[in-house]
């Protein structure tokens, strides 16, 4: 079963918590919060005081995509505000084993995520020390961009890589009931979508995970029932 995971980043910012309480009830599985620090990459969204301002609104597991470099000083600060997965880019920094040391150390689910321009090789001597591995299918920063297609070859390497293990493989950016097929045939276990996901309003949200949710059913043969 493909886990969806909304990214608030495309919701309204001025009601962040009923927002991540409805997309909760109209089907995600995962939360997905998207942290940027207009370094790593051109924009700038929030911090750990957003994430603990958040975490009582839902139970769901909290997946926190750092795109901000350095990463390490602010691990154990999103972990402490309620992080459950914390994911730092290999692109970021020098130190990508020391970081995912440090995460897994804290407790929480370690994830590195990959860059649309950057090899799967690159974190194969890492494999043993994350839990998931996130493909950008778009260039990290913004929401609603168009899903860059190539990246699928970075899922399927990064597939063949990873068998055997038990890592959850993300693809993340312009996710739609279009792009989700395709991804979930190259090997996303997870689906994040911002955009496809707050489409339309809280009236809609319901319809727009089922729609992700049964492409990547239909793409798979696998169950497109909730998990
Ligand atoms: O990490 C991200 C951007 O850097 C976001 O998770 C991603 O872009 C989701 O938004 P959308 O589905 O609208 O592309
Ligand atoms: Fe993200």
């Amino acid at each position: 079963m493909t886990v969806i995971a909304p990214s608030i980043l495309a919701a309204d910012f001025a009601r962040l918590g009923e927002e991540t309480r409805a997309i909760a009830e109209a089907g995600a599985d995962w939360i997905h919060l998207d942290v940027m620090d207009g370094h790593f990459v051109p924009n700038i969204s929030f911090g750990p005081a957003i994430v603990k301002a958040l975490r009582p609104w839902t139970d769901k597991l909290f997946d926190v995509h750092l795109m901000i470099a350095p990463a390490d000083p602010y691990l154990a600060a999103f972990a402490e505000a309620g992080a459950d997965a914390i994911t730092v880019h290999v692109e970021a920094g020098p130190h990508i084993h020391r970081s995912l040391q440090t995460i897994r150390a804290l407790g929480k689910r370690a994830g590195v995520a990959l860059n649309p321009g950057t090899p799967a090789s690159l974190i194969e001597p890492v494999l043993d020390m994350v839990d998931l591995v996130l493909v950008m299918t778009v260039n990290p920063g913004f929401g609603g961009q168009s899903f860059i297609g190539s990246a699928l070859e970075t899922v399927s390497r990064v597939k063949a890589l990873t068998a055997g293990r038990t890592i959850g493989i993300s693809v993340d950016g312009g996710v739609t009931p279009e792009t989700a097929g395709p991804a979930a045939a190259a090997g996303a276990d997870i689906l994040v979508a911002g955009s496809a996901a707050f489409k339309g309003g809280p009236a809609e949200y319901g319809k727009n995970i089922a729609a992700i949710r049964e492409a990547a059913a239909t793409a798979t043969g696998r169950d497109g029932a909730r998990c």
